[in-house]
């Protein structure tokens, strides 16, 4: 029997949703006492403080973070989130995701994730710079190529990813771009990295519309949560792989709607030049919480967690919720799906994968010092992908589990099993 010292250190609504999901997953499968608080529990956390220089010559210290949930099977990974509120517990929940996300998809990783309490669009670009840098120096006696390799997530993107690779190139004396994943191309980026994620949502949910709700494509009318890398990737995808009709979209500041369909590529181009969706033309405004119960044949949160309460759950008129947000059903929202055999879920641990999934091909280049076309990789992350559904839906049939939980219960498995055989040390 083993005994777990329970600390507050983690505690937030994000943890505690991961830890129930861990524990309805563990009991699912039967997993074995000894080994259940060691595969749930972070490996280790770092807390940073980041006093950077203002442009005005002042100083602001913010607060920083990465949790190393996972290094059983491989060095540990997850991306770096930039977000006000940002807190120690949420980035613990994320790590502990990425860890049975990795092992579901079959990567030779951990889970991590790591960030800072800031809202990044409030400094300016050289601000963000000295942040970025200054945040990597910190981690830098933490991580490595084969220790943990971080990303781009919420607020980061490649040019944060660029400047975090400079900061450990320099340190260590040459170029080592192995270090973060979601570079810039010129810097030893992959091709397909930046719409991998989204692409990745796309092409699972062209499959399941195909598959299991038998309805083609091209008659599916999608809303999309959120417009930043995902969900705009997601939107674009949607349009020009599947043929599908994408009826809303979102951002922070609020949503336009359109139901006979919303020209993506001139949203995105708005939004880039506008820093928003608000007033584009040719689509009405929609608040977030109106989008999410739309009617719609397939509901995407792309932006942040916990925005599917069970008041929302209940008032849902998608037929498939696929979900490219990390952790956007809450635990008791999900009880309330469970008993609706109108919607399928496509779970974040699989739907938002092919973004691991391309950075593991990043990492695996940058090693080799060989790089692909963007053909070769989108094939690999979508052939990748089905493995992954079809051992979820196999798993699903085998134990009459739900989708979430049959795939939460393969990569807690997975993450035990290899604990187990590596043994308790000392
Ligand atoms: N970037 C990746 O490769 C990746 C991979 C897997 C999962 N994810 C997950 O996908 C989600 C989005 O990540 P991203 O990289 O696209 O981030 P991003 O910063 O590029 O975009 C986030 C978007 O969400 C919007 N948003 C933020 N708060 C919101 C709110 N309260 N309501 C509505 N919209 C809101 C923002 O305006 C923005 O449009 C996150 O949950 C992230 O963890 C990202």
């Amino acid at each position: 029997m083993s005994k777990v010292i329970i600390s507050s250190l983690y505690d937030s609504p994000e943890f505690r949703m991961a830890c129930r999901q861990f524990d309805q997953a563990a009991d699912a499968i039967s997993l074995p006492e000894s080994i259940r608080d060691r595969t749930k529990h972070p490996r280790r956390c770092i807390a940073v403080s980041l006093p950077i220089r203002r442009d005005d010559g002042s100083v602001t210290l913010y607060e920083g973070y990465r949790v190393q949930h996972s290094l059983s099977t491989g060095p540990s990974k997850g991306g770096i989130r930039f977000a006000p509120d940002l807190c120690l517990g949420e980035v613990a929940a994320l790590a502990m995701w990425m860890s049975w996300k990795c092992a579901l998809v079959g990567l030779p990783y951990g889970g991590a994730k790591g960030g800072v309490s800031v809202a990044p669009a409030q400094l300016s670009r050289s601000e963000l710079e000295r942040l970025s840098r200054r945040y990597m120096q910190e981690l830098i006696p933490f991580i490595g190529p084969d220790i943990d390799v971080p990303a781009p997530d919420i607020g980061t993107n490649e040019q944060i990813m660029g400047w975090m690779m400079d900061t450990y190139s320099n340190h260590i004396g040459h170029l080592i771009p192995s270090i973060v994943t979601g570079k810039p191309l010129s810097l030893g980026g992959s091709q397909g990295r930046r719409e991998a994620t989204g692409a990745g949502v796309a092409h699972l949910v062209c499959r399941y519309l195909t598959d299991v709700l038998k309805t083609p494509p091209e008659h599916a009318t999608i809303a999309i949560q959120g417009f930043g890398n995902v969900g705009s990737e997601a939107a674009l995808a949607l349009v020009q792989n599947c043929g599908a009709k994408v009826i809303a979209l979102s951002d922070e500041r609020g949503g336009i709607l359109n139901p006979r369909g919303i020209d993506v590529a001139r949203a995105l181009a708005y939004h880039r030049y506008q820093g928003t969706l608000a007033g584009f033309e040719g689509a009405e405004p929609i608040s977030n919480d109106a989008l999410l119960t739309l009617p719609c044949t397939v509901l995407i949160p792309a932006a942040v967690q916990r925005v599917i309460t069970p008041e929302i759950a209940a008032k849902l008129r998608c037929r498939l919720l696929a979900e490219a947000a990390n952790g956007p059903t809450t635990y008791s929202a999900d009880k309330v799906l469970e008993q609706r055999d109108d919607i399928e879920v496509i779970p974040d641990l699989l739907c938002n994968a092919g973004g691991v999934i391309v950075s593991y091909f990043e990492w695996l280049q940058n090693r080799a010092n060989e790089y692909w076309d963007r053909d070769t990789v989108l094939t690999k992350l979508f052939a990748q992908l089905d493995r992954a559904k079809d051992a979820v839906e196999a798993q699903k049939r085998k134990f009459k589990f739900s989708r979430r939980l049959a795939a939460q219960t393969l990569g807690i498995e997975r993450v035990a099993h290899a604990k187990q055989a590596r043994g308790l040390f000392p």
